[in-house]
């Protein structure tokens, strides 16, 4: 039946010698797990018109073409509903010389939002780690979806990076579903979704400052002004109010559309287009936000603030952006995490924010220990 976890565990055992490329995931508020396999490998794709590549799952770095995996096979499974009985632990070490150089980068941006180059910048750093000699992929999604049942939970192999990617993402980019409904959302603004003894907050206890109040409205702002390049105006707006996502909080504004009734076939692909990367992961303006991170930056994004997720099943497509997310090669584990900058920002809080954001996985993945 290959449809539990042993079985899974299995296949991902064997893709790298059978060339396969793999996705797993689990939707948000769903108990349902899939596992595609893409018996070609993954192809690069122009991704002009999504409605023409077929059941399948999309993965788009953060520049660059996507990779389509198309499914020559889909396995179902339910989440297990066995407990995680180990402690969170927070396990991330600051490193001072990584610390003092994201620091430096922005205090940097800061400048040059104030010389008026850009308004937000999104600046991004990696935490390395080596992984537990008992880490298991399988095991980690698991536990991934358990402790984010609101969270888009997925892992892909893609031969041609030769890496596996796990995430738990709380953004959607872009979604339709069977009864032709678009959504997007405008999600930023950062805090601590626990207090001191680590226990979850409700969203009526957070505050919001001016920085982060504004700091989201950049990306609602960019959100519309997409829809109004191509002069759209019939959408629904329902937001801002403040989410919990995992450990972490943050301002979400969402956005949906009715393509039936607007008569909008293409809308997903046209959105995907203007949308990517929206200002909740690059800044205001695109072009100049991008040029300074792709100056400043020492290490590749790849699929870090790239998208992922299903298309063409059962006539939906849901695309997350690759957020709260790690690249494993091996035992190495590379964390991402990024903060949205503006001149109001304080270097050593928008440190604070990587190291919490980088913690919604570790806390996780080190729990496997
Ligand atoms: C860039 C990240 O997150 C994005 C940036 C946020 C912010 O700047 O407050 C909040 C949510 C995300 O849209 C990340 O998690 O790496």
């Amino acid at each position: 039946m290959l449809n539990n976890l042993a079985d899974w565990k299995e296949i991902w055992a064997q893709a790298p010698a059978e060339g396969i490329a793999l996705a797993m995931w689990r939707l948000p508020n769903q108990i349902q797990q899939v596992l595609l396999q893409d018996v070609r490998g993954g192809v690069r794709t122009d991704s002009d018109q999504l409605e023409h590549l077929g059941p399948g799952f999309l993965v788009g770095p953060f520049v660059g073409q996507p990779y389509f995996l198309q499914a020559s096979s889909l396995l179902y499974k339910s989440m297990s509903t066995q407990t995680l009985n180990k402690p969170l632990q927070n396990s991330s070490k600051e490193d001072i010389a990584q610390k003092n150089l994201f620091k430096a980068q922005v205090a940097q941006s800061v400048v040059q939002i104030k010389q008026g180059q850009f308004q937000k910048v999104v600046l991004s750093r990696i935490d390395l780690q080596e992984l537990a000699a008992d880490f298991d992929l399988c095991d980690a999604f698991e536990r991934l979806c358990q402790m984010y049942p609101t969270a888009f939970v997925a892992a892909i192999y893609l031969p041609e990076l030769q890496n596996v990617w796990l995430c738990a993402t709380p953004e959607t980019l872009v979604s339709q579903d069977s009864e032709g409904i678009f959504r997007t959302i405008s999600l930023a603004g950062t805090q601590s979704g626990l207090d001191a003894a680590g226990n979850l907050l409700s969203p009526s206890e957070a505050r919001w400052s001016q920085k982060e109040i504004e700091e989201q409205a950049y990306v609602s702002r960019y959100i519309i002004e997409c829809f109004k390049k191509i002069r759209l105006r019939e959408y629904i707006e329902n937001g801002p109010k403040t989410v919990l996502a995992g450990n972490l909080m943050h301002l979400k504004t969402e956005y949906s559309v009715d393509t039936l009734t607007q008569n909008y076939p293409g809308l997903i692909t046209q959105m995907l287009g203007l949308l990517h990367p929206t200002s909740a992961v690059c800044g205001t303006p695109k072009e100049a936000a991008l040029y300074w991170i792709l100056q400043t930056e020492k290490h590749d994004r790849s699929l870090y603030s790239g998208y992922l997720g299903p298309i063409n099943l059962a006539s939906e497509t849901h695309l997350f952006v690759n957020l709260r997310t790690v690249q494993i090669s091996g035992n190495q584990a590379c964390y991402f995490a990024g903060c949205g900058i503006t001149e109001d920002s304080d270097p050593e809080k928008e440190w604070q924010e990587t190291q919490m954001k980088c913690q919604t996985l570790q806390r996780v993945i080190n729990a496997s220990l």
